[in-house]
């Protein structure tokens, strides 16, 4: 897409909106297929021929989707367990031991052999003790919650149904039945039984499933290895904006959001608008994929496209119908290290993120795609013409409210979203069903927390 195509769409989409919403009765709930914006979207597909180097929505996920799969399979490692919650699994988790690994009690109360009463032995079985001795037929021992219940025990008297007479001896209120609140050996899984399969992404009950089944490390994918380069000479670190400096919204906002994708952010590099210190940056970089922010259009000093070439890139998607970001690119430098250029505008930032790194870090970490769901607009939003566009939304309810303060270079809509409606060309109606994006902390906060 050329500048002035770019600039004569977004002129195009006001005057579509404004039409649109003059030519709409108050408060009538709007067809795109009827409006002029729709129509202009139906003719553009109909010409969609055309050369055009932009690539559509889908198909620029489905080609980042396929370049991490190109990079190749990556080698398992092995990590310890606090390292592991969000990982994938690179082998089956297998049990290392029958579990539970011992007939264990299910209560607090006495272990009894045979029909009651019984005479109660001194001393009781704590969990955690290795010889719980064995009983034979009219005795009983006091007994904890799991611990070991002694050889010949036919079942665990709770503590609530039974009474020691004065002589010591136990009554029960209310008989066991044979082998009652006793957990036997093996009840839930056996040595060797396949937990959890290969592929599964580790969440906190995984590893507590693998501490119990005997395991101190696990063998899972690594993180794909992330570096961010923050470009822009116009960028502040702290205090205020000042004499046309503003501070740097995304290096805050990307490495967590990255985390969160299953990524490990190895640095964070400010390389200015200085095209030298990019291309340096650049070719020493060993990470699985490199994000720029900025630089990404025609400006004076914009950088990106004249780098990539310089290393010999390979273009993989160089712009995308999509709004706002529509100059974000995908570029393969060697078989398995790409490049993904953010454009500068903070929101543009975020919708290329979910775009385009995404995927690729997705397929990377070998995590599964998420389920794709619908829900239903609880506003109409207007759409741009021909491209698809991402706007932020809470959910309320049953429905997707669209969110405020959604332009390019503003973050206050998409702060308080739980998710990105994805509108198609022409907009969509109040009402409609839309395909939502999950925004990562909504779904999985914790996982914004992994380093
Ligand atoms: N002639 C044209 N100009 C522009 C086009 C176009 O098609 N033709 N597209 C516009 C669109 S859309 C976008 S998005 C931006 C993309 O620009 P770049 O990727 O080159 O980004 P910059 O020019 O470096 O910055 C754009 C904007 O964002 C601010 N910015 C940059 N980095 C940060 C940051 N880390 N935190 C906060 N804000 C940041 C920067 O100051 C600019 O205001 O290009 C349009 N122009
Ligand atoms: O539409 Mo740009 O991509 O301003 O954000």
């Amino acid at each position: 897409m050329t500048a002035q195509d770019a600039e004569e769409l977004d002129v195009e989409e006001a005057l579509a909106v404004a039409n649109d919403r003059a030519a709409r009765g108050p408060g009538e709930p709007r067809s795109p297929r009827e409006t002029p914006t729709a129509a202009r979207a139906e003719a553009h597909r109909a010409k969609d021929d055309s050369p055009h180097r932009a690539t559509s929505w889908p198909e620029a996920r489905a080609v980042a989707e396929r370049a991490g799969r190109a990079a190749g399979r990556r080698a398992p490692v092995s990590v310890t367990l606090d390292k592991a919650l969000g990982l994938v699994l690179a082998a089956p988790l297998t049990a290392l031991t029958d579990l539970p690994s011992f007939d264990t009690s299910a209560m607090d109360g006495w272990a009894v052999a045979g029909p009651g009463p019984w005479d109660v032995r001194e001393d009781g079985v704590l969990a955690g003790h290795a010889d719980a001795g064995r009983l034979t037929d009219g005795e009983a021992v006091r007994i904890a919650t799991g611990a070991r219940v002694p050889l010949d025990t036919t079942a665990v008297l709770r503590s609530e149904h039974g009474r020691t007479d004065d002589k010591g001896r136990l009554h029960p209120t209310r008989e066991p039945a044979h082998g009652q609140d006793i957990r036997p050996r093996g009840q839930e899984c056996r040595i060797g039984d396949q937990l959890l399969s290969l592929g599964t992404q580790i969440t906190p009950a995984a590893l507590g499933l693998a501490a119990a089944a005997g395991y101190d490390t696990v063998s899972v994918l690594p993180r794909p290895r992330v570096e961010l380069l923050v470009l822009g000479d116009e960028l502040l670190t702290d205090g205020l904006p000042r004499e046309g400096l503003i501070r740097d919204a995304l290096g805050p906002m990307l490495p967590s959001w990255l985390r969160a994708l299953g990524a490990e952010v190895t640095a964070v590099r400010r390389v200015g608008d200085d095209a030298d210190a990019l291309y340096r940056a650049v070719k020493k970089s060993t990470a699985d994929l490199i994000v720029t922010t900025g630089g990404t259009a025609a400006g004076p000093v914009d950088h990106v496209h004249p780098i990539l070439r310089r290393v010999g890139a390979e273009l993989l998607v160089d712009g995308v119908k999509v709004r706002p970001g529509h100059p974000m690119l995908l570029a393969r430098i060697r078989q398995d290290q790409h490049l993904v250029g953010l454009p500068g505008n903070p929101l543009a930032a975020v919708s290329g993120l979910f775009t385009l790194a995404e995927p690729l870090l997705r397929i990377l970490a070998g995590r599964a795609a998420p389920e794709p769901y619908t829900m239903p607009l609880r506003e109409a939003v207007h759409g741009h013409p021909y491209d698809t566009r991402l706007v932020p939304v809470g959910l309320r309810g049953d429905d997707a409210v669209p969110l405020h303060y959604n332009g390019p270079a503003m973050l206050r809509g998409i702060a308080t979203a739980d998710a990105l409606a994805v509108v198609p060309p022409g907009g969509a109606r109040s009402g409609q069903e839309l395909e939502l994006l999950d925004l990562p902390w909504a779904t999985a906060g914790i996982q914004v927390c992994f380093t």
